[in-house]
């Protein structure tokens, strides 16, 4: 299912919560609205399921406009935060529920439903567990079961509202890759939000990122990391070091730091610098090292430059050592907008 949103807005009270939203969503695609809170991630979402209306603009599946349809019409499924699973059902009967309510022929038989079940619960990998309630399930195990229950109905787009933010970060981890294997599985054009962008990142084909009721930019993972559109993007996603300064003659400067600036024009400007595009050099500028903390395959250094500024490093692991006392830094990559 491919979705279309045009130039959607919503207001509530005097603040626009989606204000003049573009966004095309290719079929099959797994798409992640990325932002911090407030940012109009949920507005949207809610507005593509149909559980919310826009004041302007089109919501359109396939080139139909469903704009103030019915989230029932829609048949999207729908996955949130907290597990909304019926407490006094089963695991079998709460997957089973969207197709038990249906009446008449479009009711599947009874034996249909239960296959249909068996092979949503071994998708989620709770083969054997359908007897259980919720109340006996770990929360990453409702979660899958409130993933098995919306794609029990076949919807046309699956949508999830911070599906894991309640569980504990490995459980979440691992939720992530299921997520994704059921996704390439089903191949069910799938919209989810998040404001962790390591979620975003590791799970999505393309992320949206959210501001203002505004999308900043819409690109792959790699995309937004490497070539963020603007300084926003660039210190939401991936880790950066920020600057202030002043851009002149395609050069920007902060205190003793300098950075290319080649098509920015003249006047106030922000830089970054992501830690491991900080890197030892006999030219640079001069770092006092005041911190190494080698975790993992990575060497942090927390260092100070002469105008006391601080920046973080990211260096190899066996490259740590060499981080002592007065080190020199150059930059490999950095990034300078306009302020
Ligand atoms: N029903 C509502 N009534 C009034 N204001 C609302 C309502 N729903 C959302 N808002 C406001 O609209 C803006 C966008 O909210 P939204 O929930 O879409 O953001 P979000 O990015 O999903 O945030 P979070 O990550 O905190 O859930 C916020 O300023 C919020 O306060």
């Amino acid at each position: 299912m491919t979705i279309s949103i045009r130039s959607v807005q919503k207001q509530f009270g005097r603040y626009p919560a989606l204000n003049n939203v573009d966004l095309e969503i290719a079929d099959g695609e797994l798409l992640a609205l990325l932002g911090p809170s407030g940012s109009g991630k949920t507005t949207l979402l809610r507005a593509i399921a149909g559980l919310e209306f826009p004041d302007a603009g089109q919501v359109l599946f396939h080139d139909k406009d469903v704009t103030y349809a019915s989230a029932a019409a829609r048949r999207v499924g729908f996955v949130f935060q907290q597990y909304a699973l019926f407490k006094h059902m089963t695991v079998a009967k709460n997957i089973a529920f969207g197709l038990d309510v249906r009446k008449g022929k479009d009711k599947p038989p009874k034996a249909e439903i239960a296959r249909r079940v068996d092979e949503l619960l071994k998708l989620v990998e709770l083969d054997g567990l359908g007897g259980r309630y919720p109340s006996q399930l770990s929360g990453g195990q409702r979660q899958r079961v409130a993933l098995s229950r919306a794609l029990a109905v076949q919807p046309s787009v699956l949508l999830l509202d911070e599906p894991f933010g309640a569980l504990d970060a490995t459980v979440r981890k691992s939720l992530r890759k299921e997520l994704r294997r059921v996704h390439d599985a089903t191949g069910v054009t799938t919209i989810f939000v998040t404001h962790d962008q390591e979620e975003a990142l590791e799970l999505a084909d393309r992320v949206a990122i959210l501001n203002k009721g505004q999308i900043e930019q819409i690109g792959s993972p790699r995309e937004v990391h490497d070539n963020p559109a603007s300084a926003f993007v660039c210190g939401f996603v991936g880790e950066s070091n920020r600057f202030e300064g002043k851009v002149a003659g395609g050069k920007f400067t902060a205190g003793p730091l300098v950075l290319p600036a080649l098509d920015l024009a003249d006047g106030a400007g922000v830089g970054f610098v992501r830690p491991h595009d900080f890197v030892l050099a006999d030219h640079g500028v001069e770092a006092r090292v005041e911190r190494v903390n080698a975790q993992g395959a990575l060497a942090r250094v927390d260092a100070v430059l002469a105008d006391g500024t601080r920046v973080e490093v990211a260096a190899s692991r066996a490259d740590a050592d060499l981080f002592t006392g007065s080190v020199k830094l150059a930059v490999g990559k950095s990034h300078v907008y306009a302020a």
